[in-house]
């Protein structure tokens, strides 16, 4: 029962449909990833969830609860919406121990949190002159107080540096294997290629995808062949007759999709054809999130 449903969500603001009639289920043990252009609703759909927002129409819900029935939310959700969203003035672990308090949640917590996110050596440091990186872990310390089986993360990567986004990546996976359902937000497919096993994509507020990670790649990165030879032409025309599909590339190179690189080399061997190049091509999934998305992207183009 540690899901997140999302059934029919809907939510209009004046003439405006920012999310519109959205259902899909964020599993337990997975990193459910949220993807979707800047402005696609992504950041509303998790208000709507978390209680900040009220659907127009449709329902979200926690283990089936909605988040207003939660009788101590934080021990079901956790989320990190606005890492901004601290008391400079605080320390870390003044922030966490009023949290805690405030939520009726064992103190005892605050410490374990710390811990888990590496903030203990700078617990009692103001939160205020932390960096950026140290704001997002003290942001998934707090979402994880109360020990909750779901995780909401909205674009928890922007602005991190490398070393940060590599210890997040590596956070979300393991509170995955202990069985928890992570929702985690992202502009870039990029991102989520190395975290998520799930992809629910949105584009204008509308469902375009709702698949594993495993079964998109094999749909987008099937590969095309970039192949290059002295007779372009010639070869071309034994490539479609053989049964691939050929397309012209850059300069003088031939796109051949259909065939696998062996295939078209002992195809060439066969015919005396001169290769000097067999490049198999791996389409890039952010190249297929591109796609799969530029209606919404060229409707906001259309509109702004
Ligand atoms: N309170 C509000 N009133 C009016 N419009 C809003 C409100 N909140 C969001 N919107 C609009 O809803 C749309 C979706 O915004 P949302 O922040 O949910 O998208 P997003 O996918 O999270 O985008 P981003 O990646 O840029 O954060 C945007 O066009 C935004 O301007």
């Amino acid at each position: 029962m540690n899901t997140i449903d999302v059934r029919g969500l809907t939510k209009r603001y004046g003439p405006d449909t920012v999310v519109d009639d959205l259902s899909f289920t964020v599993e337990a043990g997975h990193v459910t990833g949220f993807l979707g252009p800047n402005g696609a609703g992504k950041s509303t759909t998790m208000k709507m969830i978390m209680g900040l927002a009220a659907p127009t129409h449709g329902s979200a819900t926690i283990g089936g609860r909605h988040y207003r029935d939660l009788p101590v939310p934080l021990t079901h959700v956790g989320a990190l919406l606005d890492a901004g969203a601290i008391h400079g003035s605080r320390t870390a672990h003044d922030h966490l121990l009023a949290l805690a308090v405030s939520n009726g949640l064992p103190t005892a917590r605050v410490g374990a949190v710390l811990e888990r996110t590496g903030l203990t050596s700078v617990a009692r440091k103001h939160a205020g002159g932390f960096s950026l990186g140290m704001r997002q872990r003290l942001g998934i310390a707090a979402a994880l107080l109360g020990d909750p089986q779901v995780l909401i993360f909205d674009e928890p990567v922007n602005g991190l540096d490398p070393e940060g986004i590599r210890w997040i990546r590596g956070f979300m996976r393991s509170l995955a294997h202990e069985g928890r359902a992570v929702l985690v937000s992202s502009h870039l497919m990029s991102e989520m290629a190395q975290t998520a096993d799930h992809l629910v994509v949105i584009g204008r507020g509308k469902l375009i995808a709702d698949t594993s990670m495993t079964d998109f790649m094999a749909a987008n990165g099937a590969g095309t062949v970039l192949v290059r030879s002295s007779e372009p032409g010639t070869f071309a025309r034994l490539l479609t007759a053989a049964g691939a599909t050929v397309r012209d590339g850059l300069e003088s190179s031939l796109v051949v999709s259909g065939m696998t690189g062996a295939e078209i080399g002992r195809l060439a061997a066969y015919h005396d054809v001169v290769l000097s190049e067999l490049a198999p091509q791996q389409a890039s999934l952010e190249d297929a999130f591109m796609e799969l998305t530029k209606d919404s992207l060229e409707y906001l183009g259309a509109t702004s």
